[in-house]
């Protein structure tokens, strides 16, 4: 079996560079894909999502000089070619939902497929939504691969928000290029600050979109990006989130990197770290975490919901019943989430309720690793991530089956998670 053994920490105590955001960086290179003049993007992270995005342009015709931690475009997508399109997203959630409305662009047949999870994971929003603009799709059972074809009829489209925003962050990053103004109406969005990421990003790139109350999006067509743009990808909150809360389980911990007024929702996990009773502070730009005593609490993770691994890790380590909201969220990521950490949970003997979309953790104070314990990672990252804190304070090691799923966004993760 393939397996990372994690020692024992007594205590946490270090200080780590956080990983660059693969959200913001896989934004970076889908709007580099569509600047007519170069782009250079600065410190990314080699995860396997990221590169992902990479080689989806590079299919698409960029041209680019690549380094571990850089990307530099001389030339973006090639719109000229005429040949039948096909598109590997690997596992990547939002490059497939991003780079399928990518399609828009295209008159010719485009096909997206993709590896692992993403596999079956629904791509429900995206066919619905590029019907909506008169494309064809086929797809069996509304999973990848996806078979889109025929021209653009309707540039007033309705779709469905409830389940991803990334669709819409693909449309709304298409849009612009499109030769007719797009109104887009989106019922129930959820994860609403990932397309505040998207706006912000697409400004600083130089293309609008209005909307009212993240109901209506106007993007009006025939934009370009006019300049040569260089941008810097900033620290990852999500990536940050399993240090955090590291540090307010077993003792404490610097982080670098983060910007403390980002656009990412995930930088939530401070409230509710200050609500589980850490000290946060900052040191200039580091941020601190110190553990104190470590306290039921209520958070709403439905704006947010890949805080729930690492938070439902947190309400492990209380003493006593902590309440999150938002479990619908974790159907459609790369396990289904709510049955995951319920069975990993399990394990260390925390039991977790699911209630439609609440969970209660009955959290144990500290809870015990048995010898030889394996935690299964589902190969989905953040759970391979969050079951390695129950290292913290424990006597014996711990084993996490399918450990490289952390490649997904955070490659150097045991690493870090060595040194501190
Ligand atoms: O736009 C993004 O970068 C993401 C949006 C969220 O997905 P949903 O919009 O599907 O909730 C999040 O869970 C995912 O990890 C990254
Ligand atoms: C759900 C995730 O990503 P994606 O949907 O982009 O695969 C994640 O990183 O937890």
């Amino acid at each position: 079996m393939n397996t990372q053994r994690i020692q024992p920490k007594s205590k946490v105590d270090g200080e780590i560079a956080v990983p660059s955001s693969k959200s913001y960086a896989q934004r970076a290179i889908a709007l580099a894909g569509l600047n007519k003049n170069s782009t250079r993007i600065k410190h990314l992270t080699s995860s396997s999502d990221v590169i992902a995005a990479k080689a989806v342009i590079e299919e698409l015709g960029a041209k680019f000089v690549s380094s571990e931690n850089e990307i530099i475009l001389s030339k973006g997508i090639d719109f000229n070619q005429n040949n039948e399109l096909s598109i590997n997203c690997h596992e990547s959630g939002l490059s497939t939902r991003l780079f399928s409305a990518f399609s828009l662009l295209f008159p010719q047949n485009f096909q997206v497929y993709g590896s692992g999870s993403i596999q079956q994971r629904t791509m429900e929003m995206v066919i619905s939504g590029l019907e909506e603009f008169g494309k064809k799709v086929s797809s069996k059972n509304s999973k990848l691969p996806l078979d889109i074809s025929g021209e653009i009829q309707n540039q007033m489209v309705e779709i469905d928000g409830s389940i991803s925003s990334q669709f819409l962050t693909g449309l709304l990053i298409t849009s612009p290029f499109l030769v007719q103004d797009t109104h887009i109406k989106v019922h129930n969005l959820k994860s609403i600050p990932y397309v505040d990421m998207t706006i912000e990003l697409m400004e600083s790139f130089g293309l609008k979109v209005a909307h009212n109350n993240y109901e209506n999006f106007y993007i009006k067509g025939n934009q370009s990006i006019a300049n040569q743009i260089e941008y810097t990808v900033e620290g990852d909150w999500s990536a940050a989130s399993f240090h955090i809360v590291a540090a307010a389980i077993g003792g404490k911990m610097e982080l670098t990197g983060l910007m403390q007024n980002s656009l990412q929702g995930d930088r939530a996990i401070l409230d509710a770290v200050k609500t589980a009773g850490a000290n946060v502070f900052w040191k200039e730009d580091r941020l601190n975490i110190e553990q104190n005593e470590i306290l039921p609490f209520t958070f709403d993770a439905t704006e947010c919901p890949d805080l729930f691994p690492p938070l439902v890790v947190l309400a492990a380590f209380a003493n006593g019943k902590s309440t999150m909201k938002g479990v619908r969220r974790l159907e459609h990521k790369e396990s289904n989430r709510g049955i995951t950490l319920q069975k990993e949970l399990a394990k260390v003997g925390v039991v977790i309720d699911l209630n439609d979309d609440e969970m209660i953790i009955h959290g144990k104070g500290r809870p015990e690793i048995q010898e030889e314990l394996v935690f299964s990672s589902y190969n989905d990252h953040r759970i391979a991530m969050a079951m390695s804190l129950f290292s913290i304070g424990n006597k014996n090691d711990l084993y996490i089956e399918n450990p490289l799923a952390i490649e997904k966004s955070y490659p150097d993760f045991y690493n870090d998670f060595l040194t501190i």
